[in-house]
């Protein structure tokens, strides 16, 4: 099912939603991710950091837009500066919504096959490269069906059905 902003994918639904005010529109905050994926199908993970929500879950890198930014745009200046890589061309590939208890978000997943520069995790992450099945535990909700799109696409049974 396609996630929108009429349909999110509901995250720890039994947690009250911190952002929600009374009687204004919650607010949809824009986040650009990337997929970074090697020639031999292998992608990067990175856990998100010490201090932030759902520290020590694993993602794919990326971030939030600032004001006046393209998708592209933040995820260049993000992955920059958060694993210390530049990226060439961003491929938009899907989009969804996920409503998390501290925020609702849209996230925008670009396919990355070409960047230069080493990886270094500024923020004090962890990094893997993985292959699917993923060897990595816990796995943000919202990546979860970026997995299955993966999935999806290397023509295997989609995961849960
Ligand atoms: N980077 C990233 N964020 C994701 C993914 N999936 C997902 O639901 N999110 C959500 O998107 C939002 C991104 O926020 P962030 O905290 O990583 O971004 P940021 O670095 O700009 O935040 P900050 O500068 O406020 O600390 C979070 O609510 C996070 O839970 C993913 O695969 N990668």
């Amino acid at each position: 099912m396609k996630h929108t902003a009429e349909r999110p994918l509901v995250a720890d639904g039994d947690r009250p939603r911190a952002d929600v005010a009374k009687g204004a529109p919650r607010k949809l905050v824009q986040v650009a991710v990337g997929v970074l994926l090697q020639p031999d199908g292998h992608f990067l993970l990175t856990s998100r950091p010490e201090g932030k929500v759902y520290a020590g879950y694993w993602e794919f890198p990326g971030g939030k837009l600032e004001e006046g930014e393209s998708v592209e745009e933040a995820l260049r200046r993000e992955l920059y500066e958060e694993i210390g890589v530049t990226i060439g061309a961003a491929h938009p590939w899907r989009d969804t919504v996920v409503d998390y208890p501290h925020a609702l978000v849209q996230l925008h997943f670009c396919k990355v096959t070409e960047w230069a520069g080493e990886l270094h995790m500024h923020e004090g992450q962890q990094f893997s490269w993985q292959q699917l099945p993923v060897q990595v535990e816990p796995v943000l909700p919202g990546t979860v069906p970026v997995l299955e799109w993966l999935e999806q696409e290397r023509g295997g049974v989609p995961l849960g059905g």
